[in-house]
């Protein structure tokens, strides 16, 4: 860790692709996080005042993506982080990650991408590499209704190895441009409804076309900025230095991972 801390102070600027100005707006407003249009006003002024706390120095969120196998995780990953795509199916083995950094709101925050296996044999070694996520992100292909039916037992999964209260939830329809859109607005009408029992945000990409792609982990990495910010706002309280003394300190849109603080072997 101290390796990765040292590293990040030497590391260029963040890449003009990903300076986040504004809050990404929710794919479907029936599946989202929350519908607001901007960012928490506590939040917007917490990183005008440089008081974000670990946020922007060290803090490093955990992402991992689960689903079944072959449904797309790794080509999503590589659409995002390389701008890649290839069409030949190369099962991941275990887990592999990619470090992704971000500018939101002119603060530094960066997002760790665990890529997880799919395949039955595989899983078990990728499990070990649940623990500590912050953001659960549930890959089902939008052309196969089974892999929609098994996201419940991926949340299953994901949430052994962590405090479900601190977790934030994505389920993310990949392959769109594979189906009809008739078929597809069929897929998405029982992917909301899953999303809404289980509390997750809901997306449909595509990483053969890019579709979606950057505009669903800008969300992501928003949402995940915007929660750390307000917990670390409700940590200092208003007893924070060099800010307003604010007497009510509660955020107006508290979320499940602003409430209890778990402990985080991974990050
Ligand atoms: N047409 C199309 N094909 C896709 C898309 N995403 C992935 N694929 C194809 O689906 C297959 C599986 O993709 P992967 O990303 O390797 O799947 P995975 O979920 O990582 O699989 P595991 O690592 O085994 O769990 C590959 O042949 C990809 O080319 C997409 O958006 N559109
Ligand atoms: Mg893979």
């Amino acid at each position: 860790m101290s390796v990765r801390i040292s590293a990040m102070s030497v590391l260029p600027p963040v890449r003009k692709d990903r300076v986040i100005a504004q809050l990404p707006q929710c794919f479907r407003k029936e599946a989202a996080f929350h519908t607001k249009e901007d960012f928490n006003n506590k939040v917007k002024t917490a990183c005008q005042e440089q008081r974000t706390g670990t946020v922007g120095r060290f803090k490093i969120s955990k992402v991992i993506v689960v689903g079944d196998l072959a449904v797309g995780k790794t080509c999503l990953i590589n659409r995002f982080c390389k701008d890649a795509f290839d069409k030949n199916y190369k099962a991941t083995i275990g887990v592999d990650f990619e470090m992704e950094r971000f500018e939101v709101l002119g603060v530094p925050f960066s997002l760790q991408l665990w890529d997880t296996a799919g395949q039955e044999r595989f899983k078990c070694i990728a499990s070990t590499y649940y623990r500590g996520a912050q953001i659960v992100i549930i890959a089902f292909d939008v052309t196969d209704i089974a892999s929609l039916d098994h996201v419940r037992q991926w949340l299953e999964d994901a949430l052994k190895e962590n405090d479900p209260t601190a977790v934030q939830l994505f389920i993310v329809g990949t392959k769109k441009d594979l189906s009809s859109p008739a078929q597809y607005s069929q897929i998405e009408q029982d992917a909301l409804k899953l999303a809404q029992e289980i509390t997750a945000e809901y997306w449909a990409v595509s990483s053969l076309t890019g579709e979606n792609v950057k505009e669903f982990f800008f969300r992501v990495a928003s949402l995940a900025f915007e929660t750390n910010v307000l917990a670390e706002l409700e940590k200092s309280g208003p007893r924070q230095i060099g800010g307003i003394v604010r007497i009510n300190s509660t955020p107006s849109n508290v979320n499940a991972s602003t409430k209890k603080k778990q402990p985080n072997c991974c990050q």
